[in-house]
This record gives structure tokens, sequence and C-alpha cells, in this order.
């Protein structure tokens, strides 16, 4: 129609503490401004019954939620869904979500990456078993396997020698405590955008300080502390935040890009180390899907641009399928 503007309709489906955290009425505007209308998709109610959406939105679990997905794209094959539950499912195992970066190739003289060296453990024997240790030196952090967003598989512990495995419950993935500057490096990933931040993490272990340590420390998200448990901390400030120099952008961007088309997501965060020991090698620690991104200055418009990008991608597709 002349004059008048294409909207969009773009539903979402997220638990509430993530609503709360990312619907923001900020992002609701400018979406809006723009012609996007964000609305939520009542779970209460099928799926398949609310719409029309140009686009699926969501961060939920399960498999009620899957089948409502695969029901609505093949009433609405038009449709977005972003993103794929197979693609987001490889990221709930964190031996299969560090898999995809050992598979990656990306060329750079002067910085190198990977992930820690790691073990996956699935029952109690295993864990005492001399062979599987092999690999690995104390001190090391042990992972639960799964990483489906609860707060257990938030659960760690950094373990300083064998006295501390009596308290750990397979399944999970032993893997290698690298001394890294007590600095660790989101890299949040929307779309093409790419944006690197600090966040605090656990402070470097010593030969020293390993001897003298008692089995092991329990610990969970320590990069999300309140801003009140960080300031007071004297730890905190030993840390210098401030002096870290983040790792080459360029290098964070190619490594995103590798990712993003090796799992086929958009919306995902990774957590990157650098080792102290070298300097220019990098280790990726962790991936995780739709992350806190209303922590991102100017998320909104991060957001909104990337609705916009995959509304007018849409819009092209369309258009080329109906010239055919
Ligand atoms: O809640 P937030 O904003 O701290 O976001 C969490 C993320 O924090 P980050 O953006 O990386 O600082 C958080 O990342 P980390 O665990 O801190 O690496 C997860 O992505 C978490 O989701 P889930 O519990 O793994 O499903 C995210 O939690 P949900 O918001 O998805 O519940
Ligand atoms: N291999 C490692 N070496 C050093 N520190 C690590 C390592 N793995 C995790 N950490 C620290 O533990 C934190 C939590 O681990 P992570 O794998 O990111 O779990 P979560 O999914 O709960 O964020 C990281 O943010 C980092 O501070
Ligand atoms: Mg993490
Ligand atoms: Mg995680």
């Amino acid at each position: 129609m002349a004059g008048e503007e294409r909207r969009f309709k773009i539903g979402y489906a997220l638990l509430p503490k993530k609503e709360n955290s990312f619907i923001r009425e900020s992002l609701v505007n400018q979406a809006k401004s723009r012609g996007i209308d964000l609305v939520k998709i009542d779970r209460e109610r099928p799926l398949v019954d609310q719409g029309p959406f140009d686009c699926v939105l969501h961060k939920l679990y399960g498999e009620d939620w899957k089948s409502q997905l695969e029901d609505f794209r093949s009433r609405n094959p038009g449709a977005v869904i972003i993103d794929s539950p197979d693609a987001i499912e490889r990221l709930h195992n964190r031996i299969s979500m560090l898999q995809v970066v050992s598979e990656l190739k990306i060329e750079n003289q002067s910085e190198t990456f990977g992930i820690p060296k790691q073990i996956v453990i699935y029952d109690q024997e295993t864990l005492f078993d001399k062979q599987a240790w092999e690999l690995l030196k104390f001190p090391v952090i042990a992972k639960p396997l799964v990483a489906d967003g609860s707060a257990k598989s938030h659960k760690m512990a950094l373990v300083f020698n064998h006295e501390g495995l009596n308290k750990l419950k397979p399944p999970i993935v032993l893997q290698e405590f690298v001394n890294h500057g007590g600095v660790i490096f989101k890299v949040y990933v929307v779309g093409e955008y790419v944006k690197c931040v600090k966040r605090k993490s656990l402070p470097d272990v010593s030969e020293e300080k390993l001897n003298s340590l008692e089995g092991s420390l329990p610990f969970s998200q320590v990069s999300n502390l309140a801003t009140h448990e960080k300031s007071d901390d004297k730890y905190y400030k030993m840390m210098h935040l401030e002096d870290t120099e983040l790792p080459p952008q360029s290098f964070m961007t190619d490594i995103a890009k590798g990712l993003r088309r090796a799992m086929n997501l958009n919306l995902f965060n990774f957590d990157v180390i650098r080792d102290t020991r070298f300097g220019n090698r990098y280790l990726i620690i962790d991936i995780n899907y739709f992350p806190g991104y209303a922590k991102m200055p100017g998320y909104e418009t991060v957001l909104t641009d990337f609705f916009c990008d995959i509304m007018n991608r849409k819009e092209r597709e369309v258009v080329v399928v109906e010239k055919h």
C-alpha cells in the first residue's frame, strides 16, 4: 500500500526472569518505531493458535515446546524461528558445546585459540581411575555435564587435589583450570554484531597456593555477582579489570563468525580466557544461548537492527520466490 509502512510481528517465548530483563519498554518502543511489534506468546495456549507471527524468538526448553515449534513451522513455512531448537540443543551439553570450537579453522598469525583439556566422567569409579587422569593435572574445574540453564547446571567446583574429588556428583566435565589473570572476556553475538566485554573471574592459583589448599572450592556464576559484592571486595579491586587489555576485536569477530556459521545460531555469547603462560593464546570455556543482552550498553539498538535485518531478508526471499 502506497505510503503505508509494512509492519512485522515477532512473537517471543521466554521464562519470566528472561522476559523481565530483556523485554524492556525501551526495546519494545524502539522496535515499534522501526516497524516491529514484539508480542508475548501465551504459554497456556498452543503456539499454532496464536499470531500470525513473522518471526518467533524463544529461549525455552523441553520436548513440548520443541514439538509446538515444529507444528508452527510446518503450518507457517514463511516464518522465521530464531533459533532452531536442534541447533540450540548442542549448547545443553558442555562437551558438544565446545566440540565445534575444536573443529573451527581460523587463519591468524599472532593469536591462537582452542579449549582447555577436559574429560567427561559418567560415574564415581572413573573419577578415581588413574588412566582418566593421564591427561589432566590439578587444579581442575568440575562442571555439570548438562548446561540447561537450571541453577544446578551452574554449580561448579574448583578442585585442588584428589581429596576434593569425593564431593563431586557425575555426570561432570573435569576441565583443566587455566590461570588467566582473574578476568574473563564475554563475547556477545547478535547475528553479525559482535561485542566483547570484560568481567571478573576466578583468581589465578599459584603452585604454592595449590599445595596449601584443601580439597575443593564450590562456586556459581562468578561473573554475574551483584555490583556491591564486587566493589566492597578487596579481591575484586586486586583484579585490575580496567588495566586488562581486550583481545583483538578482529580475532574475536573471526571466531564469532566461525561459530555462528558452524552452529547455525544467531543469538549467543561465548566466554574466553587468555592463558597467562602464553599471552596470545585464548581458550573458549563456555557458550550460552540467548545470554543477558540487556547488560550490553545500547542493546535496544543492536537487537532492533538485527530484527530489521532478519525481516528485510525474509521479505527479499519472498520476493525472489514469487518472481520464479
Ligand atoms: O540472566 P543474565 O542476564 O545474567 O544472563 C545469563 C548469562 O549471563 P551473561 O549474559 O553471560 O552475563 C549466562 O551466561 P554465563 O553463565 O554467565 O556464562 C547464561 O547465558 C544464562 O543463561 P542460562 O542460565 O545458561 O540458560 C543467562 O541467564 P538467563 O537470563 O537466560 O536466565
Ligand atoms: N577452564 C577454566 N579455567 C579457568 N577458569 C574457568 C575455567 N572454566 C570456567 N572458569 C571460570 O568459571 C566460570 C564459570 O564457568 P562456565 O563454564 O562459564 O560456566 P557457566 O555456564 O555457569 O557460566 C567462568 O566464568 C570462569 O570464571
Ligand atoms: Mg559462563
Ligand atoms: Mg554457561
